[in-house]
């Protein structure tokens, strides 16, 4: 045997080492790549969020319902809410919150809009007591976890990946939300003990080519335009599957392009608004022949009643450890509005809010999953969950405007815009009325609304085009007027001391607002105190029933009147969100 020279040794040691050297560095980038491409659910450190004694007794508390005590606890509702961070979530999350059922959210934060939006919606579902799981619905793991922490007798599902146009870009993103994800969610359902009722988000788009109208739950909807649709239509297939095979009780709700505040940035409406700010060109559809595009648009209130609807009507689960024991309820319902607008119209009323004319290009639809027009027959929820919307595009287009959430911060229109606004604006009866139907006292609000809701019109709009002098402006009028009423002979000397103590907080927002480019943290301390004199001015205001001067209650009513505007606004989820993305910037 002839030995090898030693440098051929050598030679295949260090080939050897490189080799190894090599191959540990290839591992090590894989080690590294699969860390940070893991989904978020996965990561060790979302993972620590997640499970320990703190994080269930967050869930548990969340979960709990609070009923006043005459109400049947036998009824009480444990509600899982997915997608609680997304527009529609949020707002079916506070109602049910604030009507005192337990609510656990759930929502994985993806990054198809802004997220900060959604961590905006969040904090303000912190401030009503809903604890939201940051989450994927794909994650079967957690979702037991939840389900062995909490008896959830409703999931109210409305986690998806929405959008029609989008489809075209990502596809596989709606196979995973709309199609996994819901096979994902029935799956743990199904085996959980006890069955909860399903309650879920299919969409209007279902009805795709369809042209019978006005679209009716037993009109076909075997050709959607759009692969969101096809993803929403299979949901109602497979919807069906599990209530025939494990007897879920579950219930579709075709929502007809809902709107409003804290809505999606993705959304025509949103950026239309946006855009015309910024005097940027938007793009309207037409159809053949110049014909016009239209959407059933439906305010988030009428949805929301609608949701709630569709949940207290839900019948059991028949099932018990994944295994059918009888029938379960399975049902299909549409919440429009039942009154098609064309997306011009839409613009001009934009153009009519914002006291600016939009720079509009008319564009043939581009056949990437839009469809002519939408217009849903309401008959049957109407008559099975007691679904009546109320709120026409005019109107919910306002009320937008009033507490929106639209993030143009960052655009800086002329102060005369914002002038005319906050002072010209028409408001309709019909606002005043559902406004006022939110305050303690609707009647006492009727004769100020008015001038309360231009009031928020013009301090949201200020703060929200940064033109901080208009905001100092109403504030300093509001003040002045508080001041006028000091001087009225009638007032008492407790009455005198609430508004002393206002004027002192005005005062306080006035130099917050002088003293820097945006306002601070602060001003929400100064909104609560504000809030505190309030409460203690509508105790003077009730007093003040059994006055005999009618003028000073004149004054008087004025000055809560201004006040209580001025506490709303403060409190608005308006104002969290202006926070929110001014801390951002
Ligand atoms: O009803 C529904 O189920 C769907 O409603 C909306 O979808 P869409 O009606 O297309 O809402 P937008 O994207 O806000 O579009 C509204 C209208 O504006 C039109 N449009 C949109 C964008 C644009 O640049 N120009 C334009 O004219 C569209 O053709 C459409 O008629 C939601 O985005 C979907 O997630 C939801 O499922």
């Amino acid at each position: 045997m002839v030995d090898k020279p030693s440098s051929i040794h050598r030679a295949r040691y260090h080939f050897s080492l490189s080799k190894l050297l090599f191959w540990s560095l290839v591992f090590l980038g894989f080690i590294v790549f699969f860390f940070f491409r893991s989904p978020p659910s996965a990561s060790p450190s979302r993972r620590s969020l997640r499970g320990g004694a703190g994080w269930e007794n967050s869930v548990r508390q969340s979960a709990t319902p609070r009923y006043s005590s005459s109400s049947s606890s036998a009824k009480a509702r444990r509600v899982l809410v997915t997608g609680a961070a997304g527009f529609v979530g949020a707002h079916v999350s506070i109602a049910l919150k604030r009507r005192g059922d337990g609510v656990v959210g759930l929502d994985n934060y993806n990054k198809y809009y802004d997220p900060s939006l959604k961590r905006a919606r969040t904090d303000l579902l912190r401030r009503e007591g809903v604890f939201i799981v940051e989450g994927d619905i794909n994650d079967a793991v957690l979702l037991r976890e939840l389900f062995r922490l909490v008896k959830f007798t409703h999931v109210m599902h409305l986690a998806a990946q929405a959008g029609v146009r989008y489809a075209m870009k990502n596809p596989a993103s709606y196979v995973h939300s709309n199609i996994a994800g819901l096979v994902s969610l029935f799956e743990v359902c199904k085996s959980a003990n006890p069955q909860p009722a399903i309650v879920w988000a299919s969409s209007s788009s279902v009805y795709g080519l369809n042209s019978k109208v006005p679209f009716s739950e037993k009109d076909r909807t075997d050709q959607p335009a759009s692969l969101y649709a096809a993803t929403k239509k299979a949901g109602e297939e497979i919807a069906h599957t599990y209530n025939h095979i494990y007897g879920l009780s579950i219930t579709g709700l075709r929502f007809f392009t809902v709107y409003g505040p804290w809505g999606r940035p993705d959304m025509a409406y949103f950026f239309f608004t946006k855009d015309i700010l910024k005097g940027k060109q938007i793009s309207i559809f037409e159809g053949p022949n110049h014909s016009s595009v239209a959407r059933d648009f439906t305010y988030i209130d009428d949805i929301v009643k609608g949701c709630l609807g569709a949940l207290d009507t839900a019948k059991k689960s028949t099932g018990s450890g994944g295994k059918k024991m009888g029938p379960a309820q399975l049902r299909v319902f549409n919440l429009g509005n039942t009154s098609p607008v064309p997306v011009s119209k839409l613009v001009s009323i934009l153009e009519k809010l914002l006291k600016v004319k939009a720079k509009k290009k008319i564009l043939p639809m581009p056949s990437n999953g839009d469809v002519l027009f939408t217009h849903a027959n309401i008959s049957s929820a109407t008559r099975e969950i007691g679904y009546k919307p109320s709120t026409d595009l005019q109107t919910g287009v306002i009320f937008m405007n009033v507490f929106s959430t639209l993030t143009i911060i960052d655009v800086v229109v002329p102060p005369v815009n914002i002038a005319t606004m906050a002072s010209s604006e028409e408001v309709p009866e019909k606002l005043v009325t559902e406004f006022c139907s939110k305050t303690k006292d609707p009647s006492f609000c009727h004769n100020f609304a008015k001038g309360d809701i231009q009031t928020f019109l013009g301090m949201e709009t200020a703060l929200r085009t940064k033109v901080l002098d208009t905001a100092i402006d109403i504030t300093t009028a509001s003040k002045s007027a508080f001041s006028g009423a000091l001087g009225d002979k009638q007032v008492t000397e407790k009455e005198k001391a609430a508004i002393q103590q206002c004027i002192g907080l005005y005062t306080k927002v006035e130099q917050s607002l002088q003293s820097s480019a945006s306002p601070s943290a602060d001003f929400i301390a100064i909104g609560q105190k504000l809030q505190v004199a309030g409460e203690s001015l509508w105790q003077c205001q009730m007093d003040l029933h059994s006055h005999p001067n009618h003028e000073a209650i004149a004054s008087l009513k004025m000055v809560n009147g201004l006040a209580n505007s001025f506490v709303s606004y403060v409190q608005s989820e308006f104002y969290a969100h202006y926070l929110q993305l001014n801390r951002k910037n």
